[in-house]
């Protein structure tokens, strides 16, 4: 039987400011083997970010054309903007046997989760909501209302991480990474084992 290995779809989600970005960026250059998803946003552009490399920045109109024409493997409404994900470069890149890492919040991950049960769920936390909080103010990014704003819903999307496979704490960002490439290897050992089980299954004699 041919039988084609699929990549796996990791989902990395956590309260603004508490580092998912960062963690990231530090995983692509450790060369950790993860293709990363870049979302569409009707969010303004911060300084020095770049369509078609932080995000696809579009207007709501080509945001909702993008839902109606069904190109979006899930998306959300997110203090006062929309975020989504491209479907096709997720299906394409799983085809090809590559593992994608989506970095998206908890509305949109528990959609993926309902259409895509089979990807791997993690959550990232900060050590405490002080951290956090010194983090988000000191990027500089937000007016001091959209921090509030951030930090209001924080509280929610915390209490949605019962919802996740993998708690991960990011009081390191080394240590982060270290701790996610380690579901990385344990989820690929578990995939092998099925796929193992599974040709032994359907092996004819
Ligand atoms: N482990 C860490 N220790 C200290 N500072 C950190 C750590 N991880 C990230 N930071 C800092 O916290 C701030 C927020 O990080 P980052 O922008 O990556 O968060 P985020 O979760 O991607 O936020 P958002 O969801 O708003 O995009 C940045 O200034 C970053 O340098
Ligand atoms: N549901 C989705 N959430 C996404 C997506 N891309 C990013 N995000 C999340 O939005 C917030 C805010 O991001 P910011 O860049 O404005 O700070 C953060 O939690 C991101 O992870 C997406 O495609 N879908």
């Amino acid at each position: 039987m041919d039988f084609k290995e699929k990549g796996l779809l990791f989902v990395l989600s956590g309260p603004s400011g508490v580092g998912k970005g960062t963690v990231c960026r530090a995983l692509r250059e450790r060369g950790t083997d993860l293709q990363y998803s870049i979302s569409v946003t009707t969010r303004k552009p911060r300084a020095g970010e770049q369509d078609g490399v932080h995000y696809f920045f579009k207007s709501k109109e080509e945001f909702q054309a993008m839902i109606a024409n069904h190109q979006l493997l899930e998306w959300a409404e997110y203090v006062g903007n929309f975020y989504g994900t491209p479907l096709q470069y997720v299906q394409d890149t799983l085809d090809e046997g590559k593992d994608v890492l989506l970095e998206i919040e908890v509305q949109g991950a528990l959609q993926v989760k309902q259409n895509f049960p089979e990807g791997i769920f993690i959550f990232l936390v900060p050590p405490s909501l002080g951290e956090l909080k010194k983090r988000i103010t000191n990027r500089g990014t937000e007016s001091l209302k959209l921090i509030e704003n951030r930090l209001n819903a924080a509280r929610d999307e915390i209490e949605m991480m019962k919802h996740y496979d993998y708690v991960i704490e990011n009081d390191q960002v080394d240590c982060a990474c270290d701790r996610i490439e380690a579901v990385v290897v344990a989820e690929h050992c578990q995939q092998a084992r099925i796929i193992e089980k599974y040709k032994r299954l359907t092996e004819v004699d």
